[in-house]
């Protein structure tokens, strides 16, 4: 199956490596990035084909991953159409853009999809959320983001949300881990021993969280012993409302997204 990847920037590379990884043979895909500067250096450093022309690279692609920012999606899209085969699958990746402005944009017959992941897909963990027509046959684009992480398939009219908790998702644990490495550096914490510590424990926590029946809140519970260290942790962030802060952090990115359905 050949791939086509259109848009390498932070996102593009982090599925572009981590699709490497996974074993998927270089010759098999085709990028582009701007500038030619960028496309030279990403050929060097993935053995891969990076040009800068859109059109060429998808002459032969059975799925196409588009990661340009969403203002240029659309224009994107108007220009490889002619260039596509019949039966490629087109896949975006941005935020905001609905199905219907890809479908818009693309020749009648071709697929379109929605994918929202995540950076993490460097590490082959992303959190990917599909979205598509009814009736689209999303086999060949689940296994290719199985690849790179977990994938479910969801409904479009929840994709600014997913955007939020999955695509952004990750913005939120690096603030948190950031905060947290920032305050044991100031507490005088030595600060690549204060990182290492703070990665692993965000690393460790998130894998007991995945293997666990217990959910996040129960958790909680079990390591705040009763009149401990956590619980007044725990009783500080509840002073500060932080629990009502994140949900707001999740509306306001939620509400971008909307936004962004404009652009
Ligand atoms: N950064 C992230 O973690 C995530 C980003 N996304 C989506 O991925 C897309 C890319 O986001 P980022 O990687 O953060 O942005 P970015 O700005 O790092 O990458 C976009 C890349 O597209 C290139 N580009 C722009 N127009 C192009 C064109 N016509 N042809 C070829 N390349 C072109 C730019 O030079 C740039 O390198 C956005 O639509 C965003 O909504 C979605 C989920 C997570
Ligand atoms: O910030 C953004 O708009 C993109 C979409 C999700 C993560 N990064």
């Amino acid at each position: 199956m050949d791939i086509a990847l259109l848009g390498v920037g932070h996102l593009g590379e982090a599925v572009l490596a981590g699709l490497i990884d996974s074993g998927l043979p270089p010759a098999q895909i085709w990028a582009t990035a701007l500038p030619a500067e960028r496309a030279a250096e990403l050929a060097d450093t993935y053995g891969i084909e990076v040009g800068t022309d859109n059109p060429s690279a998808v002459a032969e692609a059975d799925i196409v991953l588009v990661a340009v920012p969403p203002v240029a999606v659309g224009p994107l899209l108007s220009a490889i159409g002619p260039s596509l085969e019949p039966d490629a699958i087109v896949v975006s990746l941005a935020a905001g853009v609905p199905l219907a402005k890809l479908t818009d944009r693309l020749p009648k017959g071709i697929t379109a999809v929605r994918a929202m992941t995540n950076i993490a897909a460097r590490a082959r963990q992303a959190a990917t959320a599909l979205a598509a027509p009814e009736g689209t046959d999303l086999t060949e684009v689940e296994d290719l983001f199985d690849r790179i992480g977990v994938t479910v398939i969801a409904e479009e009219s929840m994709m600014d949300l997913i955007t939020a908790v999955g695509g952004s998702g990750p913005a939120f644990l690096y603030y948190l881990a950031d905060a947290m490495t920032n305050a044991a550096v100031d507490g005088g914490m030595e600060p690549v021993a204060a990182r290492v510590l703070v990665d692993q424990m965000l690393v460790g926590a998130c894998l007991h969280l995945q293997d666990s029946d217990a959910g996040p809140s129960a958790l909680l519970e079990q390591i705040a012993t009763p009149g401990g260290t956590t619980e007044a942790a725990l009783a500080s962030l509840d002073a500060s409302n932080v629990d009502d802060a994140i949900r707001a952090a999740v509306a306001a990115a939620t509400g971008r997204g909307g936004e962004l359905h404009e652009s």
